[in-house]
């Protein structure tokens, strides 16, 4: 039995990754050290997996922003927009696709399955596709030649690769798999010539919901894979579900199969011992999370590794993360603030192979070779689920009277639009922000000193005071209709509450790469979830006394918290969002109390959370539903309720967002360029709604014109009244500049729409 890994997190301990990235950017590093500096890193990435004992080491899975991105240029794929000629793209190219430049607008961005990792999604014109580099030929050759590691090459697969990309329809889809299939065949073929033992490929697709035709399409992919590189053993590498067709899929002509049985519902494991194995082949059996960050645990996994050896012999087992470890952060060893059970009962990626590799020998030498460590991982696991944190009386006793607990708010919509009209008189499509201002090295900087000591909590508070005051006269100077105080005293929207919360912990040194350099440090639930004190009451109530405009209140909702951490798992998450709900709630009334008239609560991790298989959307739609209610039907009906939600595809889930009942919604649109305005041409949405008119991932600034243009698409399908203009989200990446010009430009538009549409009003 064989330990693998399927991809390592490219940060670094440290982060070196992206602050290389922005060193690069800012013209701080020359392209020559920066491609040292990143070599570096990986290096130490594939080293560290050699000295764990790692038998088969993923090589290729490293990236210099995001791995379909490199797919994409790696086969020529670059929209014409950017200037592209054919060959190999250069990194100005690379970086302008993912951040768009002045002259053209960055590629789109989206989430990865139902994680909290964004993709560049490829789009896809009429050139034809070609290979310009052998990217896992290249890292399978550093490997070797730097380290000695004979290590695995990682590639997307043709199917997983196509299905996430845009640019051609249902019917071109086969002329498409005909384009990339020789140019997939070529980097196999080079692989087999260079002596490559074995290739992952990754089609995570295959645990989506996906008709039989489509299966029939994969079969023929690899059927014709097979025969171009017959020397080259191809691993099929699924993740993050149960594979739905598994006879078929254990069927490809590859010579392993790798399944996730951490997130499979049991139905991968279940598939394996009703319907066997093919004998021919190996068993990527995933059977350390990849996504979560608990010590697994062992002895219980130990037991599915018997199970699976009664159908697969265990030479034909390689033991494995359920997916890539790209989704948890580096190391627990440095964690030494957290509180000992805690740190004890947590593994990261460097503890997750670890297990792996225990895992390995213990089933090849026997439990007894590995028993202390198997009593080790029993004892974390069970002094935590023993501490007081995950005992609240208070909580449960609430969690108890859950099914009288209000979620429905007292007036319909219209008499709470009445209500708002009356107590606002806001002007035609109103304008706002999403909730933060620039978050400037100044301010980290100042949350730093704070946080060191070095300064006093009334200093940090006078700071983020004066902050809060230079975005009130800006906002009112740029003419928007609806403030926001600025989210400055945040470090994040998520980590934030976290902090404030009881039940949730912290890492020093957590990270996770979220999109491009961007790095969340999801907080950990581990505990039962409690409002303690007001979280955001003086930032609000401070910035509304020093304007008549009315300020939003700025909350993150129960499900994207709950999305955005980790998650203990000995509770659903279902539970765990309600938990989240009441402690919410209680700040939601806090501000209410205080006088704050709009309370915004932000949604935009509801998408994400999505189960893969479309038959169990619906159950999750409506517990996420009535969480996000339970933290805001208790306010007055003038009270406005808003929500914001970004980065993803709403087609299929618009009942579900109406059936927050928020009585206004923004959500993204420019990147996706107005694709989701078309999901409303066949939908009476009655509640106020603002599709952002401007991207703020870009460093771009929008014109005027190309606003008004947003604008006039949006009210193509949506009513002048019931219209709000914002951007696609926050503004916390955005330099001071850029949000200033862009707002500026998007106030100008807003009042030349407002001339054009006054009337239709
Ligand atoms: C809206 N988005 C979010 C997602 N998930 C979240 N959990 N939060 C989100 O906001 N998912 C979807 C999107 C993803 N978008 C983003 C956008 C921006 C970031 C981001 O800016 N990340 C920052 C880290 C933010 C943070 O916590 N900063 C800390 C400072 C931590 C730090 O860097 N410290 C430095 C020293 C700093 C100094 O001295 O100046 C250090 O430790 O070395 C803070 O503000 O206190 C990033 O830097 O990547 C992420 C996702
Ligand atoms: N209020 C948050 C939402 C981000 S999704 C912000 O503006 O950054
Ligand atoms: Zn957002």
């Amino acid at each position: 039995m064989k330990s693998s890994n399927l991809g390592y997190p490219r940060i670094g301990e440290k982060r070196e990754w992206k602050k290389a990235l922005e060193a690069y950017w800012s013209g701080k590093l020359e392209e020559e050290a920066f491609h040292a500096e990143l070599k570096a890193i990986r290096l130490r990435n594939l080293k560290k997996q050699k000295e764990q004992g790692i038998d088969c080491i993923p090589v290729g899975d490293f990236s210099y922003y995001d791995h379909i991105l490199d797919t994409a240029t790696m086969f020529g794929i670059v929209p014409g927009r950017f200037g592209y000629e054919g060959g190999k793209p250069d990194l100005q190219t690379y970086y302008a696709m993912a951040r768009g430049t002045r002259e053209a607008t960055a590629c789109a961005m989206t989430k990865w399955f139902n994680t909290n990792y964004h993709y560049i999604v490829p789009e896809l014109e009429d050139r034809q596709p070609q290979l310009t580099a052998n990217r896992p030929l290249e890292a399978y050759r550093e490997a070797k030649t730097e380290l000695g590691i004979e290590g695995r090459p990682v590639i997307v697969g043709l199917y997983t690769f196509l299905k996430l990309s845009k640019g051609y329809t249902a019917e071109e889809l086969e002329s498409w798999i005909d384009r990339l299939l020789p140019l997939y065949g070529q980097v196999l073929r080079e692989l087999e010539t260079e002596g490559v033992e074995w290739v992952q490929i990754d089609e995570p697709i295959l645990v989506t919901t996906l008709d039989q035709d489509e299966m029939k399409l994969v079969a023929r992919i690899y059927d014709k894979l097979a025969k171009e590189a017959p020397g080259v053993k191809l691993l099929l590498q699924t993740y993050f579900e149960a594979v739905d067709y598994y006879k078929e899929v254990v069927a490809l002509p590859v010579h392993g199969i790798g399944l996730d049985f951490v997130h499979d519902g049991g139905r991968n494991l279940k598939a394996v011992r009703e319907l066997g194995f093919p004998s021919d082949k190996v068993l990527g059996a995933g059977l350390i999370d990849g996504r979560g960050v608990w010590r697994a645990d062992l002895t219980e996994i130990l037991e599915t590794l018997n199970k699976l050896a009664e159908k697969v012999p265990a030479d034909h087992i390689f033991v494995q993360p359920s997916c890539s470890l790209l989704h948890v952060p580096v190391s627990a060893a440095q964690e030494q603030g957290l509180e000992p059970t805690l740190r004890e009962a947590l593994a990261f990626a460097g503890e997750k192979l670890e297990e792996v590799a225990l895992l390995a020998k213990g089933a090849h030498s026997g439990p007894d070779a590995i028993r202390s460590e198997l009593d080790t991982s029993a004892r974390s696991r069970q002094t935590l689920q023993q501490s007081p944190s995950r005992n609240r009386r208070q909580v449960h006793e609430r969690m108890t009277e859950l099914a009288s607990q209000p979620s429905t708010r007292q007036g319909n919509v219209q008499t709470r639009r009445e209500a708002h009209q009356k107590r606002w008189n806001l002007p035609l499509l109103p304008t706002t922000t999403i909730g933060s201002f620039p978050q400037t090295p100044e301010i980290r900087s100042s949350r730093q000193k704070w946080r060191k000591g070095e300064w006093s909590d009334a200093q940090y508070e006078t700071f983020i005071q004066e902050q809060i005051k230079t975005w009130i006269g800006l906002q009112a100077e740029l003419g928007l209709d609806v403030f926001v105080h600025g989210e400055f005293e945040r470090n994040d929207m998520v980590e934030f509450f976290g902090e404030k919360l009881a039940g949730f912990a912290f890492t020093a040194n957590g990270w996770v790469q979220s999109y491009g350099s961007r790095c969340v440090k999801p907080p950990i639930i581990y505990g039962d979830v409690e409002f303690t004190a007001p979280m955001t009451v003086t930032e609000t109530v401070y910035a509304q006394s020093l304007t008549a405009a009315p300020v939003k209140g700025m909350l993150t909702g129960p499900v994207t918290i709950l999305n955005w951490s980790f998650v203990r798992d000995d509770k659903s998450r279902e539970e765990v969002a309600y938990q989240i709900a009441l402690a919410l709630r209680d700040e939601v009334e806090a501000l209410e109390a205080s006088g704050i008239g709009m309370i915004q609560v932000d949604e935009p991790a509801i998408r994400e959370g999505l189960p893969l298989k479309r038959e169990q959307g619906q159950q999750y739609l409506d517990w996420t539903v009535r969480a996000f209610r339970l933290c805001t039907s208790t306010v007055k009906d003038e009270t406005q309720i808003h929500t914001h939600m970004c980065y993803s595809d709403f087609h299929n889930i618009i009942d579900s967002i109406s059936a927050l009942d928020a009585d206004v919604i923004s959500i993204e649109t420019s990147r996706s360029h107005g694709e989701l305005i078309e999901s409303f041409e066949a939908y009476t949405y009655d509640k106020g709604i603002g599709l952002g008119v401007f991207d703020i991932h870009s460093p771009r600034v929008p014109q005027v014109e190309e606003i008004g243009l947003m604008i006039d698409r949006a009210l193509r399908v949506l009513a002048p009244d019931q219209f709000w203009i914002n951007p696609d989200c926050g503004l916390k990446t955005r330099k001071y500049e850029e949000t200033i010009a862009s707002l500026r430009n998007m106030v100008q538009a807003t009042e030349q729409a407002r001339e054009k549409y006054a009337v239709k009003a």
